[in-house]
């Protein structure tokens, strides 16, 4: 008998006490409850690990490095499913995968990590680049006051709207979410018909192995999480993927390279380094798609948050989106991509495509490190000295009509119209232009306000371009 598995009942998580003994498992003898009801709402789960039962094998099957990563996982899934503290899940090899809270959890809520935990399934590396953040974790981002409310909205399902003003950069909501998990899937263990199996069979077979993930990594959630996650918009529910799987699909966040590579390891191999994992958050979860958002996701690693910021000015009781897809992309395509999630898109740019397709293709981006736009400018004299404000200036105005505020060359394009205005002397319009181009920039890196905090110093004078074009000019 493990006394910590013995010490709480599984499916409530309430303490057992000498007036109210817990009672074991008949058949496994590892899963302890208060009562029938408990015992009975958490089988749903516990069947699938539950000694005996032949959903899964509690042997593990003597495949490869990738199989047995599942595969130890599925031999310990009664512990793992029911544990929620970190400590068994301690990586031996930092390339096998992890199921584990971030951060650590305890059964004791009053010493869980203010926040919540992250129940989490990814590479061992993933974990000790997490942990060894200094101070991790940073306390969840928050706003300056309660900005957003969750309502029905007509043909949508729930949406959120905001309760107040909110201007460009400020933060919405922030949460860490419930799951976080790869977006690609490896089998990890070989299809029923091996080496004969179709393609499809490879995909539904995929499906099984991610449900059955799935249900150990929601089965680690308090109830109120448990419930929350399963209460999710779900738009998969015909293709065979399980109704975790479908929560997962219908709902999850980016998170990426560019974010793993802020606190990368290099214990890491590339193909980990590469790895799009997804999250999926309680509330924020709820917002719905449109193709001109007027608000952002990205997420913060130091506090494992994801934060919701407003990409523009927003006045009170507006309905917050985000987008689901690539936006630059024409209207027809943002349409096939959008019908995985079950509804067809009524925004301004879908209802009148081929205006607001035109003018996404007009909108072109500046060099990716915008101070190359402004440097090539400063090399050409035959260029006007209004060339590179009016042109990104044009381009800003598109992208407003347009509203893909954003979109990274938003930034990029409002960074350029600072800087060059500092080259041309004009103090002023600097700093108007720097207010607008660090607003847009922390769209993206909340909190941290992204490269162009350094290159767009407060006193116009530090600015690395500073009257650079007068000075030209006067040689
Ligand atoms: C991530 S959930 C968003 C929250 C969801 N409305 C709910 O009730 O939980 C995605 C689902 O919301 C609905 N949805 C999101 N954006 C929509 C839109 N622009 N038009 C219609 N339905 C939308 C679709 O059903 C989609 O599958």
């Amino acid at each position: 008998m493990d006394p910590v598995l013995a010490s709480f009942c599984h499916e409530c998580r309430e303490p057992g006490s000498p007036d109210k003994s817990l009672k074991v498992c008949a058949s496994c003898k590892s899963a302890y409850y208060c009562g029938k009801a408990c015992q009975k709402q958490h089988w749903k789960t516990h069947k699938l690990f539950c000694k005996g039962q032949s959903g899964v094998s509690r042997n593990k099957p003597e495949v490869t490095e990738a199989i047995q990563t599942l595969g130890t996982a599925i031999a310990d899934a009664a512990m793992l499913a029911m544990v929620p503290t970190d400590a068994r899940a301690r990586p031996r090899d930092l390339n096998q995968s992890v199921i584990t809270s971030i951060p650590a959890a305890f059964f004791d809520d009053r010493l869980n990590a203010p926040g919540g935990v992250v129940e989490c399934y990814f590479p061992g590396w993933m974990k000790e680049a997490i942990l060894g953040q200094p101070g991790f974790p940073h306390p969840v981002p928050s706003s300056a006051s309660s900005a957003h409310k969750l309502v029905d909205i007509p043909g949508t399902g729930i949406g959120m709207r905001t309760t107040r003003p909110l201007a460009v950069g400020d933060i919405i909501y922030a949460e860490r979410p419930l799951i976080i998990l790869p977006v690609k899937w490896r089998l990890s263990t070989p299809p029923p018909n091996g080496n004969r199996a179709t393609y499809e069979e490879c995909v539904q077979h995929g499906w099984k192995e991610r449900e059955l993930l799935l249900n150990m990594l929601v089965a680690r959630m308090n109830p109120e999480k448990r419930a929350a996650y399963r209460a999710l918009a779900n738009s998969h529910k015909h293709d065979g993927c399980g109704p975790l799987s479908g929560v997962l699909r219908t709902n999850g966040f980016g998170l990426g390279p560019s974010d793993w590579q802020k606190i990368i390891l290099n214990i890491a191999s590339r193909e980990d380094r590469e790895t799009t994992m997804s999250g999926v958050c309680e509330v924020l979860s709820r917002i719905n798609h449109n193709c001109s958002p007027n608000a952002n996701v990205s997420f913060h690693m130091p506090s494992f948050s994801f934060v919701l910021t407003a990409v523009r000015d927003i006045p009170a009781d507006t309905e917050i989106t985000v987008a689901y897809c690539d936006l630059q992309i024409p209207a027809a395509a943002r349409q096939q991509t959008l019908a995985s999630y079950g509804f067809v898109c009524t925004c301004k740019a879908c209802s009148s495509p081929s205006i607001s397709d035109a003018r996404r293709a007009a909108i072109l981006p500046t060099d990716p490190i915008p101070q190359e736009a402004v440097r090539k400018w400063l090399r050409d004299a035959t260029l006007a000295d209004d060339y590179v404000v009016k042109k990104s200036q044009d381009m800003m105005r598109l992208i407003e009509e347009e509203g893909l505020e954003s979109e990274w060359y938003a930034r990029a394009h409002a960074g350029v119209i600072a800087m060059a205005y500092a080259a041309l002397g004009q103090r002023q319009n600097y700093l108007q232009s720097r207010k607008k181009a660090l607003a847009l920039s922390s769209v993206s890196l909340p909190l941290g306000g992204g490269r162009l905090v350094k290159l767009l110093p407060e006193v116009p004078e530090k600015q690395e371009f500073w009257m650079k074009r007068l000075r030209a000019k006067a040689q």
